[in-house]
């Protein structure tokens, strides 16, 4: 599903990990922690071409990014959802049409009924009207998740997902992304929160990635 070979990365100002090497299977489940600053919105955008490596090679449902046509490049795009960190809507368009624009900016179908059964997976149900500018944080990142998996992604990587939400949400927003992998959507999720990943071992066979000085690494059982 992602394969990173021999991937180092640079910003201008030094190398920030070097030589990251791995191999993330379809329908796997991954945490990818370390300290701030470390690194792991970085991977993350590795994985969906946001960003080139400074070098090494990126290779996302066997093909390298590098190599990909702008439209093989789009076409995998619609096969991955994306949960940001800052979660960027748009702030004219109500909830739903800010979770249904990944679907109606590529022409597909979007049933009201498919609409709402979403928003209400995510306890949204009552906010399909509202606009963005209204949710609170841990409202905001449940829409962002509602709108990253409306296109059923073979590959979903989540940025702090849970950064805003109490333990409750929390836990309720992860097993959402359990229920997902279950169905067989390979799951990255970048995190601090080390109560999150020990929960989420309970339920699910997730393999942690830990920055430790410029490498990633498994980590092993301490977690
Ligand atoms: N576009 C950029 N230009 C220059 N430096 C950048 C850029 N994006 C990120 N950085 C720097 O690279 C480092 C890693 O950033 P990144 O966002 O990947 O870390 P992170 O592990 O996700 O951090 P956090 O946990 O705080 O979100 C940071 O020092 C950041 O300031």
């Amino acid at each position: 599903m992602i394969a990173f070979e021999d991937v180092s990365h640079d910003y201008g100002g030094g190398p920030l990990f070097r030589d990251v090497t791995l191999r993330l299977e379809q329908g796997s489940f991954h945490f990818l922690t370390g300290p701030s600053g470390a690194g792991k919105s970085t991977i993350l955008k590795l994985c969906y071409g946001e960003l080139q490596p400074s070098s090494g090679k990126v290779s996302v449902m066997g093909r390298a990014l590098a190599e990909m046509t702008r439209d093989q490049l789009a076409e995998t795009r619609q096969r991955i959802g994306v949960v940001h960190q800052d979660c960027q809507f748009l702030d004219h368009l109500s909830v739903a049409q800010n979770v249904g624009l990944p679907l109606t900016t590529t022409g597909r179908d979007l049933t009201e009924t498919d609409l709402s059964d979403l928003l209400g997976w995510v306890g949204l149900g009552g906010h399909a009207n509202a606009f963005p500018p209204t949710l609170s944080g841990g409202e905001r990142q449940r829409a962002a998740l509602a709108r990253a998996v409306i296109v059923a992604p073979t590959l979903l990587l989540a940025d702090e997902p849970t950064g805003n939400l109490d333990w409750d949400m929390s836990q309720r927003l992860l097993m959402l992304m359990v229920e997902l992998n279950r169905m067989g959507t390979a799951i990255v999720i970048a995190t601090h929160d080390l109560n999150l990943i020990r929960f989420a071992k309970a339920h699910v066979n997730a393999r942690v990635l830990r920055f430790s000085g410029r490498k990633l690494q498994i980590a092993g059982a301490e977690l």
